[in-house]
């Protein structure tokens, strides 16, 4: 029965519970975030839904996801699912850490002082990535070679890259782009992205699916593809542990080792749990960020007047000789403008992580039952109709910039706020500045004739651009 108070929303039916309901209006829409603005037009800004026996609620409205991120009852990890699939694991002997809320707030502590303070490991973030984008620079300028230009696909051209750049801080590795283990590790992450749909998978609407149709609801691959990445990470920690030097870590396995061995360790830190943050952050870090970029180019080359005011101020501020660095930030507010631009594209068709409810509480004065799991969906704050952002398709990187300087209102919050928010937001941010001006710097960006780029996105909890083809022509 539907607890007093609790927040309106589609019809309940027996089993399901409102599950078609969300479905249907996907299909019509076409995509999970339309559904939920669709949905929150007919039951207002927090909507209460029953996914299979789970309770969930979607919040959408602007100051009720200031609100939700903001509530430290709303701000516990999920239980249901991911919980189910690290206890499958543990009786394995693979899988589980206990990174259940009150363990998960120790970890992120740790996790963001040494992000802060080191960077991770001997080289700093910011050497690391214009490192990368320096090869990235360098390949595309070999494919162009003799040519006067090159046609490629944007929308996956950052993954290998990404990748490099949480992996070198989580371990020290960088791989070729043609490398076994490099395009192994993609096609599992991609596989892996392509089953994980929190809201929408089968197995997640109904889990009795999982034991009596493991293959088609997904569940099969979803654990397979989960325990191939756990495999992969666990052969570094091997090779990690039998060259570690504790006093000279190179990385984040170094650090967290040494702490393994201290004696001042505390009862979260285990070997698992180590695995399991580098497990969170492939997943929370490598598509969000390639997806970022893929929106930034996408509007890059149907706005040829923003990428042409970007250029202009890297030729100013940054020159030629040299790529830029993260020191020429404060000194570029456009290009900060187009990263914040790129943020609100992607963001602002995605949801947060799911949150539990850690006890009894209430969301916009409605009841929220203990273990509900609660998820915003950030196109109410970023894109939506009381977000305060106008024209919010149009890439407009002016509209943060007041009298030259950026000025930024409380419903931007691409990374969340509060207690769960992202983990990887300068990392993330970081990438997505070098990145743009490193490539901008260097060519133009235009569609190639007959290739128009479409606006329309690939559907799911992170959606991203659909393929589309870039024409690169050196700058002169
Ligand atoms: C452009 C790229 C990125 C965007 C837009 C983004 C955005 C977000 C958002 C909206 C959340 C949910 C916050 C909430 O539920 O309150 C989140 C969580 C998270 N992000 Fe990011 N993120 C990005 C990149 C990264 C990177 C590079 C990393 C890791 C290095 C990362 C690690 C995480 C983790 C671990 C969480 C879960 C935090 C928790 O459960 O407490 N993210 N991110």
């Amino acid at each position: 029965r539907k607890p007093k108070n609790f927040p309106p929303g589609p019809k309940w039916l027996p089993v399901i519970g409102s599950a078609l309901t969300v479905a249907k209006k996907r299909k019509q829409t076409g995509y999970l975030y339309k559904a939920t603005a669709e949905l929150s037009k007919e039951y207002g800004p927090v909507i209460g839904l029953k996914v299979g026996k789970d309770l969930v609620v979607v919040v959408y409205g602007q100051q009720a996801i200031r609100e939700f991120l903001s509530s430290e009852d709303l701000a516990g990890r999920p239980t249901g699912i991911f919980f189910e699939m690290r206890t499958w694991g543990e009786r394995r002997g693979v899988l589980l850490t206990d990174t259940d809320t009150e363990y998960w707030q120790e970890q992120r502590r740790f996790f963001l002082r040494q992000l802060r303070e080191f960077g991770f490991g001997r080289k700093n973030m910011s050497v690391m990535i214009e490192e990368e984008t320096g090869i990235m620079v360098e390949a595309i300028n070999k494919m162009i070679n003799e040519k006067q230009s090159v046609i490629i696909n944007m929308q996956s051209a950052f993954n290998i890259h990404i990748l490099n750049t949480l992996w070198m801080m989580l371990a020290g590795v960088r791989y070729n782009p043609e490398d076994k283990n490099m395009k192994s590790l993609q096609n599992i992450l991609g596989k892996l992205f392509a089953t994980v749909d929190m809201v929408g998978a089968p197995f997640s609407q109904f889990p009795v699916l999982r034991f009596i149709a493991p293959e088609i609801s997904g569940y099969k691959l979803y654990v397979e593809t989960h325990l191939q990445v756990w495999e992969f990470l666990n052969e570094e920690l091997k090779r990690h542990k039998e060259t570690v030097d504790v006093n000279n870590p190179r990385d984040f396995m170094d650090v967290y080792l040494k702490i393994l061995n201290s004696p001042e360790r505390k009862t979260s830190f285990c070997e698992k749990q180590l695995l399991a943050i580098c497990m969170d952050m492939f997943m929370a870090g490598s598509e969000t960020t390639s997806k970022s970029l893929g929106f930034c180019f996408l509007n890059l080359i149907l706005y040829p007047d923003v990428q042409k005011k970007a250029q202009e101020e890297i030729d100013n501020v940054v020159g030629r000789s040299r790529l830029p660095s993260l020191d020429d930030r404060p000194r570029m507010p456009y290009m900060e403008c187009v990263v914040l631009e790129a943020l609100r594209m992607f963001s602002g068709r995605t949801f947060t992580v799911p949150h539990r409810a850690l006890k009894d509480t209430y969301l916009n004065g409605y009841f929220i039952p203990k273990d509900t799991m609660v998820i915003a969906n950030l196109h109410g704050t970023l894109m939506g109709p009381d977000s305060g952002v106008e024209d919010p398709e149009i890439f407009k990187p002016e509209r943060y910039l007041k009298d030259g300087r950026i000025t930024l209102t409380d419903t931007y919050v691409p990374f969340g706020i509060g207690k769960r928010r992202c983990l990887g937001e300068s990392l993330a941010r970081a990438n997505v500045f070098l990145f743009t001006s490193a490539l901008l710097q260097n060519f133009n960006f235009s569609v190639p004739s007959g290739c128009p780029p479409t606006r329309e996105c690939i559907d799911g909890v992170t959606p991203g651009p659909l393929p589309f083809k870039a024409l690169v022509t050196p700058r002169d």
